[in-house]
């Protein structure tokens, strides 16, 4: 059974460099969807290419057997992890339904972490990244922050009515909301 935390919050919040820290420390695995869909959309062979690129431009959700199958292979070519930071994940109804379809009786959802930011902050960082994102750009960010409030909080909602959101704000400097997030560990995780 793998452990997962479920990383959550608008584009920009720093869910990324939160589970860099986390993983470093805290010897969790961070997986991040969206680089597993750029890896896979790079990766000389693969059918889904094409297909992908078109769903981070837009900003929209890439469909659930593509993104969780990225997911479970990866979880299970991690060896033994005490559990896993799925970063940017579930973002939709299909990703929710997709992941309980496919990973009921496989994986233990330990709780969700919430880095919750004020929008106009995340689209300044995702605009500073320097990442050479093809959607780091202010019409691609624009139906990005659309995905968010339409599809991905109502996730977080989803969750919250079942006690596993953990919110940390994250408009704050990484030491300080490193700082919650540990506590939030200490508190919730099986260690
Ligand atoms: N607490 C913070 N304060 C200021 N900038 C931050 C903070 N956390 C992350 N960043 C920067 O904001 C950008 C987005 O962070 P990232 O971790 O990639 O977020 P996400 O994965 O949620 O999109 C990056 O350039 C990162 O260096
Ligand atoms: N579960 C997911 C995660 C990302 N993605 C796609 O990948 C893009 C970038 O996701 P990301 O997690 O790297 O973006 P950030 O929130 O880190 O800025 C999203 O806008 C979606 O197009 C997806 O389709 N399904
Ligand atoms: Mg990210």
């Amino acid at each position: 059974m793998h452990n997962v935390v479920f990383v959550l919050g608008p584009p920009g919040s720093g869910k990324g460099t939160i589970c860099a820290k986390i993983q470093e420390n805290l010897g969790y695995v961070h997986l991040s969807a969206g680089d597993l869909l750029r890896a896979e959309r790079q990766r000389e062979g693969s059918e889904f290419g094409a297909l992908i690129e078109q769903h981070i431009r837009n900003g929209s959700i890439v469909p659930v057997e593509i993104t969780c199958a990225l997911l479970e292979n990866a979880m299970n070519n991690s060896g033994d992890a005490k559990g896993f930071l799925v970063d940017g994940f579930p973002r939709n109804e299909d990703n929710l339904q997709g992941w309980n379809k496919q990973m009921t009786g496989k994986a233990l959802i330990q709780f969700v972490l919430f880095l919750s930011c004020p929008v106009p902050i995340c689209i300044q960082r995702c605009l500073n990244r320097g990442q050479g994102r093809t959607d780091d750009n202010e019409e691609s960010l624009k139906k990005r922050v659309e995905t968010y409030n339409h599809q991905t909080f109502p996730i977080i909602e989803h969750f919250e009515k079942n006690g596993l959101v953990r919110e940390v704000k994250s408009e704050r400097s990484v030491e300080e909301i490193y700082a919650d997030v540990v506590e939030v560990f200490n508190q919730t995780a099986k260690v």
